[in-house]
């Protein structure tokens, strides 16, 4: 069973609703190399979207260019019908960031990392009144990591930080939140856990995008994906998308997809996997014939 508000027939539901937030005619790069050209993508308030590709594909540089850390060099980011002033963060649109790209030895609590997205969206003095230490508290009680308030960051366990990052994304009160390889670093266990508060915030009202490798994570937990490599390849639900044809096409490799009711289970393997399953699994293997992008 797929996690999130988006079964089939909610995500027409959905599709009737404005976009909240499109990407029109967008091109990024580096220096004089572009990262991805003419890119368009639409989202709807409610998503919960999974942006999965290989490495250095451009997710983060996409996510990063919402974010207004990447300035596009052509084309428009337009959130809730309103153009996004290129290489201005957004208000209104939460982060969390690649827990590898964050520095753990620095000596903050938990609570007072929360604080520091409080100080940076509402631009108020880096001091600490009350009503902060309220709010940021009870943001890590929704995240479920409120017992470790007073700990120092760099103690908590992965799963944890990432808990404490998604509390001070929330600060803002956003409508949006963007992260970054999320499950990376964490274990399955974790990554589960993960998914799951991910999942009921997006239930209570939450429209999130997340960049992932993990492609069986996406599958299993998450109702729409959305594969990209360098442009937009394909979007739709996972057990549409995820054909062998459109993951050769995202991640330049043979991948074998197995199916099983409504679960999937992917892996890279090519040719003689496949051949192997066939023989013993003959009816948990889609068709070849029947990949199509969606
Ligand atoms: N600051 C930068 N300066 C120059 N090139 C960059 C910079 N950041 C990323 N790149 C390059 O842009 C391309 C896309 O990188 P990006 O990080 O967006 O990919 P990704 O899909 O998020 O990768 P990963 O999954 O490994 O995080 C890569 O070739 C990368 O080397």
């Amino acid at each position: 069973m797929l996690l999130g508000q988006q079964q089939p027939s909610s995500i027409k539901k959905i599709k009737c609703m404005e976009p909240i937030l499109e990407v029109r005619n967008l091109t990024c790069g580096y220096q004089t190399q572009p990262v991805f050209t003419d890119l368009n993508l639409t989202l709807y308030p409610g998503q919960l979207t999974g942006l999965v590709g290989p490495s250095g594909s451009g997710k983060s540089t996409l996510i990063r260019a919402i974010l207004g850390l990447v300035r596009p060099w052509t084309g428009e980011i337009w959130f809730r019908g309103r153009r996004l002033k290129p290489g201005v963060a957004p208000s209104l649109v939460g982060y969390v960031p690649q827990v590898e790209t964050v520095d753990w030895t620095f000596p903050v609590t938990a609570l007072e990392v929360v604080m520091m997205g409080r100080y940076q969206k509402q631009k108020i003095l880096p001091w600490s009144s009350r009503r902060d230490r309220q709010v940021a508290r009870e943001l890590l009680e929704r995240v479920g990591v409120a017992h470790v308030a007073h700990q120092p960051i760099g103690n908590l366990s992965g799963g944890q930080q990432q808990r404490v990052f998604i509390a001070r994304a929330l600060v803002g009160e956003p409508e949006i939140v963007l992260l970054d390889e999320p499950t990376s670093s964490s274990d399955l266990h974790v990554q589960h856990e993960l998914l799951h508060l991910l999942a009921d915030l997006n239930q209570q009202g939450l429209t999130i995008i997340l960049s992932t490798h993990d492609l069986n994570s996406v599958a299993t937990h998450l109702p729409w994906v959305v594969c990209f490599n360098h442009g937009l390849i394909c979007q739709g639900q996972p057990i549409d998308v995820f054909t062998p044809a459109n993951l050769e096409q995202t991640f330049g490799g043979e991948m074998v997809v197995f199916y099983q009711q409504d679960r999937i289970l992917i892996a890279s393997g090519g040719t003689s996997l496949r051949h192997q399953m066939q023989d013993n699994l003959p009816q948990i293997l889609r068709p070849s014939n029947s990949s199509k992008s969606a």
